[in-house]
């Protein structure tokens, strides 16, 4: 198979990152007998820098041309005083929209290799972890207008609108029942319908579209207790389903149950197109330029383009088994590192990954 990949590395970490899960993605093709056919694009912060806009025509046609997209990071410092209308995340934002990405799979895992760099005491972790969450990804307050500055009573104010449809709505918890009915047919879904009209308007569209899964197990959770939940007894969770703001923030709480956010892939997609992966963390500027990040939240979103954008399964678990034998061996990055193994930068993990293959 010839892959033809748009890689938009970003900004931060995000060259960093990708360049190591790049080699990992030709290596695993390289194996198996496929080619990858990759073209570069600009967005974020590095797009602003070069053309002045966070989402260029030419990267939106680029990855609308390729079977499927791989994304570093965007942001950062530098842009963070910039025009709202043009800020590195609008292009990301831009491109999950012009894609029609409403569908963002956050996978929490547990490596138990990892157990010790869990935040979680050994007992709550005891079982692992292995939670889906399912987060809606183009709609939402991300999205919702009317948003906007006004003034009130003769002071500033700012609002966003947090407007969900019922098809909107019904799409993403199929998805959550689709994925829930092949692991273990659990399925959470968390709002905040005790206050908001639109989690109200969530809760019975997820009921009336779940009914039609009966070998799925639906429950309800408001997001304040979901947040707390989450550390209490994460073992509880199979598949959670939630929209786009409560997704993100739960996303990364899920993540540090893993050692780190260092470690959470995503997919994001649409009904058919190019789908687009990526790690579910940030540019990290805090450590950018220094070859210290964990690449393999990159890695493991190469693996989910393998097996979500083009089916190859066994290719997706050849970088799963090296990233699992890469750290039995105790290979760590800084941020999974709690004083056991041995401590490497990022592109020494990319290149014992690549050993591993
Ligand atoms: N998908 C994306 O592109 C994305 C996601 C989140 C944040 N951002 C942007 O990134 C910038 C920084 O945001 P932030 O600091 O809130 O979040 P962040 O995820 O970039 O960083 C949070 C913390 O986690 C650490 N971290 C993140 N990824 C890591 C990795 N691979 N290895 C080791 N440590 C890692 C960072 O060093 C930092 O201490 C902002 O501009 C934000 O908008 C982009
Ligand atoms: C950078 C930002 C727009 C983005 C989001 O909020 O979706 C990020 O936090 C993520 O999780 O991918
Ligand atoms: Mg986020």
């Amino acid at each position: 198979m010839n892959m033809k990949i748009c890689l938009m590395p970003g900004d931060g970490i995000g060259p960093e990152i990708v360049t190591q899960a790049v080699k990992v993605l030709e290596k695993v093709a390289k194996k198996f007998g496929h080619t990858v056919q990759t073209e570069t694009a600009l967005i974020g912060g590095a797009a602003i820098d070069t053309v002045g806009n966070p989402l260029p025509e030419a990267t939106v046609a680029a990855c609308k041309a390729a079977d499927a997209v791989l994304l570093g990071a965007v942001g950062g410092p530098k842009w963070d005083a910039i025009d709202p209308a043009i800020r590195p995340e609008k292009g990301l934002l831009g491109i999950r929209k012009a894609l029609g990405l409403f569908s963002n799979l956050r996978p929490a895992v547990l490596f138990p290799e990892l157990a010790a760099a869990s935040y979680l005491r050994p007992d709550i972790i005891g079982q692992g972890l292995d939670i889906m969450v399912v987060r809606e990804l183009t709609g939402g307050a991300y999205f919702g207008e009317p948003r906007g500055e006004t003034v009130v009573n003769g002071e500033r104010a700012a609002f966003n609108t947090m407007i969900y449809s019922e098809s909107e709505i019904e799409r993403i918890v199929r998805v959550a029942c689709e994925i829930a009915r092949k692991r273990g047919k659990k399925l959470c879904s968390v709002d905040k319908a005790n206050v908001l009209d639109v989690s109200r308007l969530w809760r019975e569209v997820a009921i009336r579209t779940a009914a039609e899964y009966p070998d799925v197990a639906l429950s309800h959770m408001y997001v304040d207790n979901a947040a707390m939940q989450l550390i209490r007894d994460p073992s509880q969770f199979d598949v959670i389903v939630t929209e786009n703001l409560f997704g993100d923030i739960l996303s990364d709480e899920a993540s540090i149950i893993t050692g780190s956010i260092g470690m959470l892939p995503s997919a994001s997609m649409g009904s058919g197109g190019p789908a687009l992966f990526e790690p579910i963390h940030g540019s990290a500027p805090d450590i950018a330029g220094q070859d210290i990040a964990n690449p393999l939240a990159t890695i493991l979103s190469v693996s989910m383009m393998l097996r979500f954008a083009f089916g190859l399964e066994k290719e997706a678990a050849a970088i799963d088994a090296a990233v699992k034998t890469v750290l039995a061996k105790g290979y760590r990055t800084g941020d999974i590192y709690v004083g056991e193994g041995e401590k490497v930068g990022c592109s020494a993990m990319g290149a014992l990954v690549l050993d591993a293959i």
